[in-house]
């Protein structure tokens, strides 16, 4: 492969980690291989800087600001840090760091708190604004819900402007107690503290938010009017001074064997601490040295984040069981005798594929090493072979597709082992999974037991037959009752107006996640002009790269998938995009008032909201005379006796739904008579 093109292969695996990690919070690979992606991406760039792209990740920091939030444009830019992994890349360092000053220099060693950048403005004295990190230029505004968490002091005593930095967390008791309590309600566990901070602090309601047991530790003085401070150190006092939760214990060495020491100390003894940590954060003390020293376009160059190495534990390999993915894709999975990893019990770790187990040379019965990639996907490291008693069994690819028996194989060229039987129920299972989960169509009340039941009575074949799928035949599945019936059949009816974003992710395209999803509505808008697209076109969309382009230009070359959304159309989902304004949805709410009150069934409440509004509707929040209706579910109160006062119409969710899949405002009309 040429130079330019692994450039652009990086770029796009690194995008897609990226999406992976900041938006959707479910890594696929560890952060030693994602930083080896980005050492590799520099280094080719360094070499051939003409090929440097504009758009490339290795010069930006972190994800793109979702698009739920509001946004906004940091004061001061919310930078990364640069890593080390060994003690000889503190010595680097430190070697950089003296290169660039002349005098003495001091360091401040702190925590590196795993959880989520925040930055917090404060005028007149008051909490004015807290916003993620985003992209480090622009962030998300998500003041409300930091606003739920109680060491974020509302009033401090400067009057002035401050600006400060933090990473919000939840600490590993309040962990344990948040999953102990999925697990009563049977509700799926959170990988770790991190993972449920992150999750936490992106909730559209800041209610939800305020349940979950957020904490924060300031770490940075980003900006105060009238400073004489000369030390970093200095500022974490003033902080302490002004009522913030500063991020304890930090130390300041004036030579970087010292600092060495104090993080070999914490390095064996941070399980002693009652938060998670996943390193440990280097930073020059003197102001004036920072300023000399300055910025690359990531991050500073007079800091340095310390990566502790995965915690690894010792297990035995019991079996190696197989898995037909969503692609027809076979994977190979140990499972393990439990162990106890960053905070949870892993009885399970991808083997990825055959290749894989020959250069590890896995066997069944060995003994590994197993760590938590990202913390949080096992993986087995390596096989003590020291440990082998002469019990261990060779493990084969399944010759044939363990679910539908076809003959399975291993194209030339790639490292999986497939079946490529396009009927295979197991494929068309994960499939469907996919394609309701919460990032892609969105519909509630489908979980996988319900999929698997529709699919064992030959109710649904593929996606499309979901948009078919009758009340009577719903109704008579194991425990599914008719109020259920009623929401699931809602639910999927309602998808059919989602924006054309969350049926691309549905349809399960390789390398497309919802950021590739988004990427392409956005550009096209229309579902007919994606799947006439050229390579040429795709690739030159920004942020879009080879092997995308490639992947959707195959995708829609295929008889079966032009058949299934072929299908979907004729169900009425929506392709195209909405966000648009000459979009195809009908503005069939359009000079309405529209009232909403009670709980909905199925709905929530942003849902209605977002699908009035998307029809030209206006949500208000008092009843008169001009209301057009009123959407009442549950409990509602002084707002439907008022409707019911003024002769108001009022209506319910089911019949909010049939309307909305009406043509014309004329045929609302006609309805709400
Ligand atoms: N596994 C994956 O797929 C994947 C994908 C993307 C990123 N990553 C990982 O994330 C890293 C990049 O993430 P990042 O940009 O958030 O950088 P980072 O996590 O390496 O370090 C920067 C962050 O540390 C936090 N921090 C905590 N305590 C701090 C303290 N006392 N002082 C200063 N900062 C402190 C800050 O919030 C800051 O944003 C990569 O190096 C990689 O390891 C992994
Ligand atoms: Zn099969």
């Amino acid at each position: 492969m040429n130079v330019e093109n692994r450039i652009s292969e990086l770029i796009d695996l690194i995008n897609y980690h990226n999406d992976k990690y900041y938006n959707e919070d479910t890594p696929e690979i560890s952060d030693y291989e994602y930083d080896n992606l980005m050492k590799e991406l520099i280094k080719l760039e360094e070499e051939n800087p003409k090929l440097k792209r504009v758009d490339s990740p290795s010069s930006r920091v972190g994800g793109k600001p979702l698009d739920k939030f509001e946004q906004v444009v940091h004061k001061i830019p919310m930078l990364s840090l640069a890593n080390a992994y060994s003690a000889q890349d503190l010595r680097d360092f430190d070697k950089r760091v003296r290169d660039m000053v002349e005098d003495e220099v001091e360091y401040v060693v702190e925590f590196k708190i795993d959880g989520l950048s925040v930055g917090l403005t404060y005028n007149n004295g008051l909490f004015e604004k807290g916003a993620t990190r985003g992209d480090g230029i622009v962030g998300e505004d998500i003041s409300q819900n930091l606003k739920t968490v109680k060491s974020i002091p509302l009033r401090i005593k400067d009057q002035e402007e401050v600006v400060v930095r933090g990473e919000v967390f939840i600490s590993k008791d309040d962990f344990k107690k948040v999953n102990e309590q999925q697990e009563k309600q049977g509700l799926q566990l959170f990988a770790n503290p991190r993972n449920l901070a992150a999750g936490s602090l992106r909730q559209l309601d800041p209610k939800l938010t305020a349940k979950r047991p957020l904490d924060i530790f300031i770490f940075n003085l980003e900006y105060v009017q009238n400073t004489d401070f000369k030390n970093h150190s200095e500022a974490l006092d003033y902080l302490k001074e002004l009522g913030f939760k500063v991020s304890p214990n930090y130390k300041v060495y004036n030579n970087i064997q010292d600092v060495i020491d104090h993080i070999k100390y914490w390095t064996d003894n941070r399980g002693e601490l009652g938060f998670e940590i996943d390193g440990m954060v280097i930073k020059v003390n003197n102001l004036a040295q920072r300023e000399t020293m300055g910025y690359t376009a990531k991050s500073p160059r007079w800091a340095i984040a310390y990566k502790f190495p995965a915690e690894q534990k010792k297990t035995k390999i019991l079996d190696i069981i197989v898995e037909v993915g969503r692609t027809g894709t076979i994977t190979p999975t140990a499972v393990l005798e439990p162990v106890r990893l960053a905070g949870t019990s892993v009885s399970r770790a991808t083997l990825h594929n055959e290749d894989y187990i020959r250069e590890k040379d896995i066997k069944i019965n060995d003994t590994v090493l197993v760590q938590k990639a990202g913390d949080i996907i096992p993986q087995v490291v390596e096989v003590i072979k020291e440990e082998r008693t002469g019990d261990e069994i060779d493990f084969e690819m399944p010759k044939k597709c363990p679910v539908c028996s076809e003959p399975t194989v291993r194209l030339e060229g790639e490292s999986a082992v497939k079946c490529i039987n396009i009927s295979c129920p197991a494929q068309i299972r994960r499939g469907i999974i996919h394609f309701v989960s919460r990032d892609a169509m969105n519909i509630d009340g489908l979980g996988e037991s319900i999929i698997t039941l529709l699919l064992d009575k030959g109710l649904i074949k593929d996606i499309a037959d979901l948009y078919t799928l009758n009340k009577d035949e719903v109704v008579k599945l194991d425990r599914m009752g008719e109020k259920s019936a009623n929401n699931l059949l809602n639910s999927i009816e309602k998808s059919k107006s989602n924006d054309l974003w969350r049926l691309i992710n549905g349809l399960g395209i390789k390398f497309v996640g919802t950021k590739g999803a988004k990427i392409l509505a956005n550009n096209f808008k229309d579902l007919d002009l994606i799947m006439s697209a050229s390579n040429e076109e795709l690739v030159n969309l920004e942020e879009f790269g080879g092997i995308m382009a490639n992947s959707v230009v195959k995708f829609f070359q295929e008889e079966k998938n032009i058949k299934l959304i072929e299908k979907l159309k004729s169900c009425g989902v929506n392709t195209k995009s909405i966000q648009d304004e000459s979009s195809d949805i009908a503005k069939i709410f359009e000079g309405m008032k529209i009232v909403l009150t009670g709980t909905l069934p199925t709905l929530k409440r942003n849902d209605a909201k977002e699908m009035i509004e998307s029809r030209g509707g206006k949500v208000t929040s008092s009843v008169s005379k001009s209301t057009t209706f009123v959407l009442a579910g549950e409990e509602a109160g002084s707002k439907l006796t008022k409707a019911n006062d003024l002769g108001v119409k009022v209506i319910d969710e089911d019949k909010f739904i049939q309307l909305t899949g009406l043509k014309s405002k004329e045929e609302v009309k006609n309805e709400l008579k």
